[in-house]
């Protein structure tokens, strides 16, 4: 199921020099002073791409800050020109479109709310037909891949090639550590379907608090992902917005100081040589893995037939129960993870459930 988006790489649009794109700037632009004075110190750290801020603001309830405005594109125009950093801001609407255009706004981003809803998507993209613009397309509240894929092909099929993922990520209705779940494998999959697609990691909405930050960026870089949007106030504690998630320039600083980007190759050939060494080893265990599979399922087969024919239920719950309770001491013993073990003996039993489950409903006892 490979998806095809048409594409231009990340460096074609932005001069990326091996290293990460780094996006920051305050959750919300509040007062001209507070953008610009942030947009300067943010420049001054050297770490800085690009400058994001939030001038309209979808907000969960009504009444609370719902962004300046218009009015907030004038004052990123002037941090852009001051400082030379280009600028990024959230679009909702057509009408969002235009304006960020016309103020000269670099880069657009789709907010998480909007994505999740196709008719907004698809009006935003009807907004950039005939545009060369780049835009970044944050996953949506919910954790569906598709729907986050299908945003991406609406705004790709606009004409828009220089198109990046951001992963912000999805709404739970359980609290966790997390102000959004990071859910990875969501985030890996879109990778593995466009491996070209550009994805960049946003720590800020997804741990919620600035603790969590340098561990959710580290693990971004880690799962070859290519840049950070990180929220940033000159004085996080008077924010109007996401107070407990925003960083000072400084402490952004030493954050972007302490990560280590990881490449998705390396140049070393000895390093090469070794990881395919290795790899030749993994080739030989995954086949065993697979061979035995095979031979424990011709057993579980030949185990369904003599159900069938003797009218036993497949599910064995005290047999299972065994098979969970000696093979995780044996998986412990061997440094396995429990939860690891657990969940693939779960697959298999699934899997032996549902082959004797053929066997059963293929071939009535009587024609036996
Ligand atoms: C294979 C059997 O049927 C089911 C599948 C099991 C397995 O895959 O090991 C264990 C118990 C049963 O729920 C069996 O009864 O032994």
């Amino acid at each position: 199921m490979k998806q095809t988006l048409d594409i231009v790489p990340l460096t074609s649009w932005f001069d990326t020099d091996e290293a990460p794109l780094i996006i920051a700037g305050p959750c919300s632009a509040e007062t001209e002073e507070q953008l610009v004075a942030t947009a300067h110190l943010l420049a001054n750290t050297g770490k800085v791409n690009v400058l994001r801020a939030g001038i309209w603001k979808p907000r969960t309830r009504p009444g609370e800050f719902e962004g300046i405005g218009s009015i907030g594109l004038q004052w990123l125009r002037r941090a852009k020109e001051e400082t030379g950093l280009p600028i990024t801001t959230e679009v909702a609407t057509a009408k969002h479109v235009e304006e960020a255009l016309a103020a000269g706004v670099d880069i657009l981003w789709v907010g998480a709310r909007s994505t999740a809803n196709p008719f907004t998507v698809q009006e935003i993209a009807d907004a950039l037909r005939g545009v060369d613009v780049p835009v970044m397309v944050k996953n949506p509240v919910n954790p569906d891949l598709s729907l986050w894929l299908g945003a991406l092909e609406r705004v790709n099929r606009a004409g828009i090639k220089k198109l990046a993922a951001i992963h912000r990520g999805f709404s739970s209705y359980e609290k966790t550590s997390f102000r959004n779940e990071p859910m990875w494998d969501i985030a890996i999959q879109l990778k593995t379907l466009v491996p070209d697609l550009p994805v960049i990691n946003d720590p800020s909405h997804i741990c919620g608090n600035r603790e969590l930050i340098p561990y959710i960026a580290q693990k971004a870089f880690d799962m070859d992902m290519q840049g950070l949007i990180i929220e940033s106030h000159i004085d996080p504690a008077v924010a109007w917005t996401d107070a407990k998630q925003q960083v000072t320039p400084q402490a952004l600083y030493d954050l972007l100081a302490n990560l280590t980007f990881r490449h998705a190759k390396s140049d070393d050939p000895i390093f090469e040589d070794k990881l395919a060494q290795l790899r030749v080893d993994i080739d030989k265990l995954d086949d065993q893995i697979i061979k035995i599979l095979s031979d424990r399922m011709r057993i579980v087969e030949k185990i369904g037939e003599y159900k069938r024919d003797n009218n036993v239920t497949i599910l064995q719950v005290s047999r299972w129960d065994e098979i969970i309770h000696k093979r995780t001491n044996v998986a412990q013993a061997l440094k396995l993870d429990k939860d690891f073990t657990v969940k693939l003996l779960e697959l298999i039993h699934n899997e032996s459930i549902r082959k004797q489950n053929e066997i059963m409903n293929t071939k009535p006892v009587a024609e036996a």
